[in-house]
């Protein structure tokens, strides 16, 4: 459409919402960064998942949204959250371990995973990940022998996100056709959806409250129900923490392993470029211990190809929609408050004068041609940018960068028997755009 129109910012109304799309990587990163701009709808389908009413980070605005996302980005840092912390680089240790165990030598529940060497992902990797924001909210994990309950509420992420669109949908302008038409308009699968999220974290709730002891914090919840106790008279309520736990779950448990899965997926089409990354790990880690961050400078192409996966299949393609909150203009067209507003980073992130060749795969992009050393600069978006850049942008690169090389370092991954691998046309459109669960063929290294 951007093309049809020869313009890189489209308008159109969503239902009577007058809606802007960005589509290139100057007018994306324009409206990331517009003071103007950093709202967000309040729409049905959010207020679906938080008790009808606008509550946690990722949905709302103004002086809640402000509050909240500072004080949790603040707390969360003390248990590890997006900073170099003993406790948790050995727990996620402990995680990449049970990964490579799972691989070796699966357990029952693991079986349907793994198959005459052959993994099946990203599934085999969701506990990992979940658990690792886990431990920063409870200071616990789940044990291997219950990571059934991680991948159940990992399913229940997926079906949220498949029945999500970004700027609302259909649904959002007739709610009441739901009634009508429950299975056409997603709303079914979103209540779903929203039941089995809003379960684990009622669980986990209960039980952290049952245990609480406000001289020894073990994590963020606690940290938040000790405020509860402080300012009864304040945001810090129930809503308010079971929605932000649903917010920080959501990801950790589809868009971070998705791109590890990713990452694997396009090294195995591209064995070249594997075997650098396995040269490279060789080289600075060896074998006798697993990789840690003090390794991550040391290991620019394995970091490379991160940056790259997260710029090819920027997988929140539409990022998170945000609203005017007041009458403006961009490009030198009037913006009235309340205009949704679309980037997308997907397209932004492909933008060819920014990125040379930007449909093919290749790390090398992120590396000094001369040295080999990382770029400092990188203007990838996969993360958005400005005032609601992602929280979990440092969280996630730290705990994707521990896996990758962890599994580089020990394995090696080849398409499978079975020939399929996703594909641009293959995936599964939503509020995240994610691969079918898809096969890999995985060999010990020697
Ligand atoms: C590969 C992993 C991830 C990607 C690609 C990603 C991407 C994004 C994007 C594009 C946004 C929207 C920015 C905007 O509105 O302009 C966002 C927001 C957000 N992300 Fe992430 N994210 C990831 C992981 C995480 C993790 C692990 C967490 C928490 C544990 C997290 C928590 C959030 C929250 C709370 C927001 C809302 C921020 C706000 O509105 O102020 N994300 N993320």
């Amino acid at each position: 459409m951007a093309a049809k129109y020869k313009s890189p910012v489209l308008g159109m109304y969503v239902g009577s919402t007058p809606t802007i799309i960005t589509t290139d990587f100057a007018s994306t990163r324009e409206l990331l960064l517009k003071p103007e701009f950093q709202g967000r709808p309040d729409i049905f389908t959010v207020r679906l998942r938080s008790f009808n009413e606008l509550w946690g980070v990722l949905f709302t605005e103004g002086p809640l949204w402000a509050e909240q996302r500072r004080f949790s980005l603040r707390h969360l840092r003390d248990f590890g959250f997006g900073r170099r912390f003993d406790k948790m680089e050995a727990a996620t240790e402990e995680e990449v371990r049970t990964l490579l165990d799972s691989i070796r030598c699966p357990v029952a529940a693991e079986k349907g995973m793994v198959r005459d060497g052959e993994v099946l992902l990203p599934d085999l990797l969701y506990p990992g990940f979940i658990n690792a924001t886990l431990q920063t909210l409870t200071g616990e994990r789940v044990a291997r022998d219950r990571h059934d309950k991680l991948r159940g509420l990992s399913r229940a992420v997926r079906l949220f996100q498949r029945h999500l669109e970004p700027s609302g949908g259909a649904v959002n302008i007739t709610p009441w056709a739901r009634h009508l038409l429950p299975d056409t308009l997603s709303a079914t699968g979103l209540e779903r959806a929203n039941q089995g999220v809003q379960d684990f974290v009622d669980e986990l709730l209960e039980r952290e409250k049952l245990s609480f002891d406000e001289n020894a914090l073990r994590g963020f919840v606690d940290v938040f129900l000790a405020e509860m106790r402080k300012r009864p008279d304040s945001h810090f309520t129930d809503k308010q923490l079971a929605v932000m736990l649903a917010d920080f779950l959501i990801p950790s448990s589809t868009a971070v392993p998705i791109t590890v899965a990713m990452a694997l997926a396009y090294l195995a089409q591209h064995p070249d470029k594997q075997d650098a990354a396995h040269l490279e790990i060789d080289a600075v880690v060896g074998r006798g211990r697993l990789p840690t961050l003090d390794d991550r400078s040391s290991l620019p192409y394995t970091e490379a190809i991160l940056r790259e996966v997260l710029r090819l299949d920027t997988n929140t393609a539409l990022s998170v929609t945000h609203k005017c909150t007041q009458d403006t203009f961009f490009r030198g067209y009037f913006v009235p408050k309340g205009t949704l507003l679309i980037p997308n980073i997907w397209a932004a992130n492909r933008d060819p004068a920014v990125f040379e060749k930007g449909d093919e795969f290749g790390p090398e992009r992120f590396l000094d041609s001369r040295t080999g050393t990382l770029k400092k600069k990188d203007p990838t978006m996969a993360f958005g940018l400005g005032k609601r850049l992602c929280p979990g942008e440092t969280f996630s690169r730290q705990t994707m960068f521990l896996y990758l090389s962890a599994l580089l370092q020990n394995y090696s991954f080849a398409v499978s028997a079975d020939g399929y691998l996703p594909s641009e046309e293959d995936m599964i459109p939503g509020f995240l755009v994610t691969p079918k669960s898809f096969w890999l063929r995985v060999a010990a290294r020697p």
